[in-house]
């Protein structure tokens, strides 16, 4: 492609392939020893979207036979992730982020699982968001007809055809909304570094903790959620996703080879979601069960799985690119109960801040120590430099939150963190038993057991 062609498809807000990729990818050379292959911040980012897209609603919907899909929103600022949100019985996802972030979005950049409806978008724009990503399948306000492609799990229906005239009006008026923004607006798939959806796989099977809670086989689940958020997220039809895509003013993307890599990318990221899917004990879930939610708060087996959803993702941290424990990698995810159950889709939980362990914001690949304590030069050790999964998350969570907050990590807090939790008021702490009540010299996780005024949800190794 012509540079100058590159350069009018960026000034459009459309995504350029490849160059497009290059720019904003921070992916780490898989060639790293001692590294496996990483997901793009991106691509992290858009598979978080479609997974928020899947949260379970409030109440199962009467038979709704509206064009309008159910989306998915994951918001981040300044690479983190500060507010996951979803369509509700009520509120579209952009709505919702409007309501939790009001002018807090200014300079975001929102990932959604669909092209967002005509009305959030207008929304976002006006609240100043910087970027606005979505996934170039059927958007909000759905623009499939054929009974055949009916999705399951999803708000979408056969269309007659005056819903077509409203998909096709909202598809005209979010084009000019687009255009005329100062937010760049456009399509951000990456592709994936070769191997990565095997990767994940294997991971997920490693991991102590999910192969305790899991009790499917994730090979079989892998192809069941596979199959199913194939339906979900992907136009089978090659043809009708061309038609769509051009609906959405992505001409662009229609021709070849962009066309084929575009489809390559999705079902690939797909993959990635069903390899993430098929280590979680169970699918249909949700806070909306937890009507006694203040009694058994945390204590309901249906939010334990719920958590473990998103609290999956970061277990998987290490596949973000950015300089990390060489070693684990481990994550925090900190949720709060807000003040208006089921605004969201959400039942009122919300995301307050979530983080890994890392070494501080801004290091370079290296730059610290990277010996554990089974290397000699105890000097050249990790342990001093690292910031805790825990303490990213309390460090960047969003907003001091009400009462009662949950804290779901990947493992045993250690004796730095305990205070820590305690002192940003945590109320309840899911967790793992790895390492609990030793000393390790360099790391010791001796207080976690004594740790009072919280309480504890323990999946012992
Ligand atoms: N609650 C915790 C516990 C540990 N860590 C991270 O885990 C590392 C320590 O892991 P650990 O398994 O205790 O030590 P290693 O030397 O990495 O591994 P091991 O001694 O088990 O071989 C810390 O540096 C930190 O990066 C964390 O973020 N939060």
């Amino acid at each position: 492609m012509e540079e100058s062609d590159l350069r009018n498809r960026a000034d459009r807000g459309e995504s350029v392939p490849d160059r497009d990729t290059r720019d904003s990818s921070t992916q780490t050379d898989s060639k790293v020893q001692g590294h496996g292959p990483r997901l793009s911040k991106v691509n992290l980012f858009t598979l978080l979207s479609l997974w928020m897209e899947l949260f379970p609603q409030e109440q199962p919907e009467e038979e709704d036979h509206s064009q309008i899909h159910g989306v998915g929103l994951v918001v981040v600022q300044d690479s983190k992730v500060v507010g996951l949100h979803c369509s509700g019985a009520e509120l579209h996802a952009g709505q919702a982020a409007i309501i939790q972030h009001g002018t807090r979005l200014a300079g975001c950049q929102l990932y959604f699982s669909r092209r967002p409806c005509a009305t959030c978008l207008k929304m976002i724009i006006n609240a100043g968001v910087s970027q606005i990503s979505f996934w170039p399948g059927d958007p909000e306000v759905s623009m499939l007809r054929s009974t055949s492609t009916t999705h399951s799990n999803s708000h979408s229906r056969s269309l007659p055809d005056c819903t077509m005239e409203e998909a096709t009006l909202d598809a005209i008026v979010t084009e000019r909304l687009k255009s005329n923004s100062r937010p760049h607006i456009c399509v951000l798939l990456q592709p994936l570094a070769p191997g990565l959806a095997q990767s994940v796989s294997e991971t997920s099977r490693e991991c102590d903790f999910m192969e305790r809670v899991t009790d499917d086989e994730p090979a079989l689940n892998r192809i069941r959620h596979l199959k199913d958020f194939s339906r979900q997220f992907l136009v089978a039809p090659s043809q009708q996703h061309r038609e769509i895509l051009t609906h959405m003013h992505l001409e662009n993307f229609c021709v070849e080879p962009y066309f084929s890599n575009l489809r390559h990318n999705m079902r690939e990221l797909v993959e990635v979601l069903a390899a993430v899917a098929a280590g979680v004990p169970q699918r249909h879930h949700g806070f909306y069960r937890l009507k006694t939610l203040f009694n058994h708060l945390f204590g309901n087996g249906s939010l334990h799985a719920l958590v473990i959803h998103i609290f999956y993702f970061f277990l998987h941290i290490k596949l973000i690119s950015l300089p990390e424990d060489p070693k684990v990698g481990v994550g925090a995810v900190i949720w709060a109960k807000g003040q208006s159950p089921g605004f969201e889709g959400t039942g009122g939980m919300y995301l307050v801040g979530c983080g890994y362990n890392a070494y501080p914001v801004g290091s370079k690949y290296a730059e610290y120590p990277q010996m554990d304590r089974k290397q000699e030069d105890r000097q050249r050790r990790k342990y001093r430099y690292i910031i805790h999964a825990e303490q990213n998350a309390i460090t960047f969570r969003s907003e001091q939150a009400l009462l009662p907050t949950m804290m779901f990590v990947t493992k045993c807090p250690c004796d730095e963190c305990v205070p820590l939790i305690r002192g940003a008021g945590i109320s309840h702490i899911y967790t793992n038993d790895q390492d609990r009540d030793k000393d390790k010299g360099d790391i010791s996780y001796l207080k976690f057991s004594s740790l009072k005024d919280v309480t504890k949800f323990i999946v012992k190794k």
